[in-house]
């Protein structure tokens, strides 16, 4: 898992006698050049001259600098730029090498040159040897746990792994034309279950684990590997609640505020004696996110000396110097490497001189009855556990010009604090790739791309996961028995319960401190949810065909005010103790961050319940013109109004009236398609240019949707009405329908501008390609909320077709039924469709847009049957 050029330097010390004075890591730099990347020639020469002189200078990276042209010199400069203005933009690289060097050296260097030395050195510190897990913790982000296993456990792991190592294999790398080694075996491993879901995409992220190169399925978790890591999942997940500090980007997942940890990989280390080592490094973030916790095991070999080193950020080197902090492993030990480690410090293992072997406490299992000897061994097992994140899953990660997954690590010499320290990804390649690698390199967004991975994770939570899988069967269970009950006990009291139910339970969710209780109220609320359906019932009651435009355009309005407010006042008031401390920094508040949200909506339910307490009348049987004894037209049975306007009808009657079948159909695919489309365009937006995507950040996906909301508002409040007027309803309602395989088909397109319009050197996208983008993505939002307006078109086609006034409730209760069952897995089918697509489909990363585009056209069937029965209708009446 080590970095190439890391590793590679800790090859070179590694392969150095103790005897010889550890040289810099300039030194060794120099030595690598001049030897062309051969680790053992460089290693060699550094011997050589060490045993010369000790005051050798290390001037090949100068010198090796010096020839090119002083307009370059500027761009030779290290890759990475310091000033916050610069930060955004890619490293500019040597382009030209000098006659004299090849290109892959130009690169190597570029990537390889260090910020320039500080004047003055501060006082160096000398190593410390952290002898107790209290220094451990008080010196370094790490925590160490002696004696984790049942020792009968450890040696049978032990034995494992050690036979299962006769297989594994040294890590290779390309450096310029040679492939270079690592001494020791290594190995990975991947666990049948990820901890989390079904998902088994991240299966396929750990074939990429072999430096860069889409490897063999890796192995799955041996039986003792199990078995330890669930002991070691428990020991994480107990010291991880004890730490206050979460950092931003960590690994959350939805039950809490406290991260829970998974080890769904696992990277295996074998070293034979002391001489096989791994120098200093820090972890690839690429599959395991920002801030990774992770637990290192230690099986055999008596005691070996893990090595931490932090990294100096550039602009403290001049008054402090970093301290290497040795902590003794012994057998059956766990490191526990917490959040910032990967960030801060670099670790080790150096090499050792072979002191002692290891002494096994629990001999083999006898085989053929016979009792097997206790073998000693020279062998040390390091297995690392580690979580490799949902949000950071292929899918997401973006592809260099190579075409493989780029790699990602910190920024670790420009740390400041958590909000302006960066990550990057570049290619990996050229580790591989006959040592050809291009020169991508990006810098990761922390605060958007940073939430948009963790929307991904939201998303994945939200709609495949429990809560929302939850709460939606439950408003389809409610939908249906708000329409029994609305016809036995009136309007006004379902809506009553429904509001104020709403607001007690909201209000309980705010106050929820366990995932168990949070779902428990959540789908509680959904349960008086449901009756956001009443509504438009009792508006087709007090409504004629005078007033009935406005009242139904002004009642879609609070739809999408809803949606900008929702969310608005869920970011704004969340965490109110840390956001504004000034006001709400009390224990209430930090012990329930998402109670203040909860109360303002709750509140809102509340006001809600007093306006129907006070102004709802009763609109049972009170249709304004039936009451003055002037007949409304319903549906085709209402060719009889007198007798059916009092008779009761059942279901069957109602879904075989004429068109009321279609509404049903017609409102299940208006349902389905709308949501599959706020799903896939989310998904969509942040996925990679290179995978098909835009790259969006989450702040950005949210700024569109949000200017979507207005767009929907102002077409509800100032067309709506005109349109609803002009022309016949079943017309706009087919026209509504008919642009749903239009929008999906169009997303593609937006992509392609991206793509034609950023540069792969950069990844910089030029303003033109922008502002095309961003009119595609207002012409494709403003189009969808005209085919929104297709759900209030759908209550009045309903109030028209309902067989009878007495039928009207139960009417609108069987479509609305249709139209919560198809949100109840639209928003699966789309997120499984889009990651099918990107992962395993054989037509293309856009199979989705062809699944969506065809569904949509098959499902304006039904709106032209509308329409045409609608005409039938009108000539009868
Ligand atoms: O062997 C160890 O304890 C450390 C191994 C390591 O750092 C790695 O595999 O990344
Ligand atoms: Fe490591």
């Amino acid at each position: 898992m080590s970095d190439d050029t890391e590793t590679l330097i800790a090859l070179v010390a590694s392969l150095l006698p103790r005897s010889t004075e550890t040289p810099t890591q300039d030194a060794i730099l120099d030595a690598l050049v001049q030897a062309n990347g051969d680790a053992f020639a460089a290693a060699h020469n550094l011997q050589a001259s060490a045993s010369k002189t000790n005051k050798r200078k290390s001037v090949g990276l100068e010198s090796w600098l010096k020839p090119q042209p002083k307009s370059k010199r500027k761009a030779a400069e290290r890759p990475v730029t310091t000033t916050p203005a610069a930060s955004s933009r890619p490293p500019v690289f040597a382009s030209k090498a000098p006659a004299s060097t090849s290109e892959e050296s130009t690169k190597f260097m570029a990537v390889l040159r260090q910020a320039p030395s500080p004047k003055k050195n501060p006082l160096r510190l000398p190593p410390l040897t952290l002898a107790n897990p209290e220094m451990i913790a008080r010196h370094t982000p790490c925590t160490l746990h002696l004696s984790v296993l049942p020792p009968e456990l450890a040696c049978r792991l032990f034995y494992t792994m050690t036979d299962a190592s006769q297989a594994w294999k040294k890590n290779k790398w390309w450096l310029f034309d040679r492939v270079v080694e690592s001494p020791h075996l290594t190995s990975f491993f991947a666990r049948s279950t990820n901890g989390l879901d079904d998902d088994e995409t991240w299966q396929e992220a750990a074939q990429y684990w072999y430096n860069g190169r889409m490897t063999d399925p890796p192995a799955k978790f041996p039986p003792e590997m199990e078995e330890a890591c669930k002991i070691v999942e428990n020991i994480v997940n107990e010291e991880i609640a004890k730490r206050d500090r979460l950092f931003k980007l960590e690994w959350m997942d939805s039950k809490g505020s406290k991260p829970s940890w998974r080890a769904n990989v696992a990277a295996s280390n074998c070293y034979r004696g002391g001489k096989e080592s791994v120098g200093f490094h820090s972890d690839q973030l690429t599959y395991l996110g920002p801030y990774p916790t992770i637990a290192s095991l230690s099986l055999g070999k008596f005691i070996r000396n893990f090595s931490l080193r932090e990294v100096i950020p550039l602009d403290q080197k001049d008054v402090r110097s970093a301290q290497t902090f040795n902590i003794p492993l012994p057998h059956n030990s766990l490191i526990i490497m917490h959040a910032s480690c990967q960030e801060r410090f670099k670790h080790s293992i150096p090499p050792q001189a072979a002191i002692d072997l290891f002494r096994p406490t629990h001999p083999r299992a006898s085989i053929d009855g016979k009792d097997a000897v206790l073998e000693p061994s020279n062998c040390r097992i390091n297995i690392t556990f580690r979580f490799y994140r949902p949000d950071f899953r292929p899918a997401t990660i973006p592809r260099c010009r190579c075409g493989i997954p780029a790699i990602l690590r910190p920024d670790m010499k420009n740390r400041n604090d958590e909000e302006t320290d960066r990550y990057w990804w570049t290619c990996y390649a050229g580790a591989q790739n006959e040592g050809k690698g291009c020169d991508f390199w990006k810098v990761m967004d922390m605060k958007g791309e940073g939430e948009c991975l963790r929307m991904f994770s939201t998303i994945n939570n939200i709609f495949l996961g429990f809560p929302f899988g939850r709460v939606i069967p439950i408003m389809v269970f409610s939908e249906s028995v708000n329409f029994m009950l609305l016809d036995r006990f009136g309007r006004r009291p379902v809506v009553m319960v429904g509001v104020g139910g709403l607001a007690v339970t909201t209000l309980l969710f705010g106050l929820s401190t366990t995932f168990n209780a949070a779902i428990l109220t959540r789908a509680l609320a959904g349960l008086f949810s449901g009756n956001v359906s009443v509504i438009p019932t009792i508006l087709c009651e007090v409504m004629d065909e005078s007033n009935q435009a406005f009242a139904f355009s002004f009642f879609g309005l609070w739809w999408p005010v809803g949606v900008i407010i929702g969310p608005l006042l869920g970011g704004l008031f969340s965490k109110p103790a840390s956001r504004y401390p000034q006001y709400f920094d009390r224990e209430f508040f930090r012990t329930f961050p998402y109670f203040l949200p909860c109360f303002l909506v709750s509140s809102l339910a509340a006001l809600g319940f007093v306006i129907t307490l006070i102004f709802l009348k009763e609109t049972l049987n009170a249709n304004p013109k039936e009451a003055q004894g002037s007949p409304v037209h319903y549906g085709s049975l209402a060719n009889a109004p007198s007798a059916s306007v009092a008779r009761k009808h059942t279901t069957k009657e109602i879904l075989q009236a004429p068109v009321i079948g279609e509404l049903c159909a017609s409102g299940f695919a208006l349902s389905f398609m709308s949501t599959a489309f706020d799903v896939l365009f989310v998904l969509f937006c942040f996925s990679p240019i290179q995978s098909g995507g835009l790259a969006f950040s989450a702040s950005v996906i949210g700024f569109a949707l949000s200017a979507a909301g207005w767009i929907a508002a102002l077409l509800q409040a100032f067309f709506m009405p005109t349109i609803l007027r002009r022309f016949n309803h079943a017309s706009v309602y087919h026209f509504c329908m008919r642009l749903w395989p239009y929008l999906f088909l169009a997303l593609p397109i937006l992509n392609v501008i991206a793509r034609a319009g950023t540069s792969t050197e950069t990844g910089l996208s030029s303003s033109l390609a922008v502002t095309l983008t961003w009119v595609g993505i207002a012409l494709i939002l403003c189009l969808a909320r005209v085919a929104f307006l297709a759900y209030t078109v759908n209550v009045l086609l309903v109030k028209r077709f309902a067989p009878s006034s007495s039928a009207l409730g139960a009417t609108l209760g069987l479509v609305q039924f249709f139209i919560c069952l198809a949100r109840a897995f639209s928003p699966t089918f789309a997120s499984v469709t889009f990651v099918f697509s990107a992962e395993k489909s054989p037509l293309g990363r856009y199979t989705w847009v062809a699944i969506m585009t065809l569904l949509g056209w098959a499902s304006s069937y039904f709106s032209r049957t509308i329409v045409r029965e609608s005409l039938k209708l009108s000539m009868i009446h």
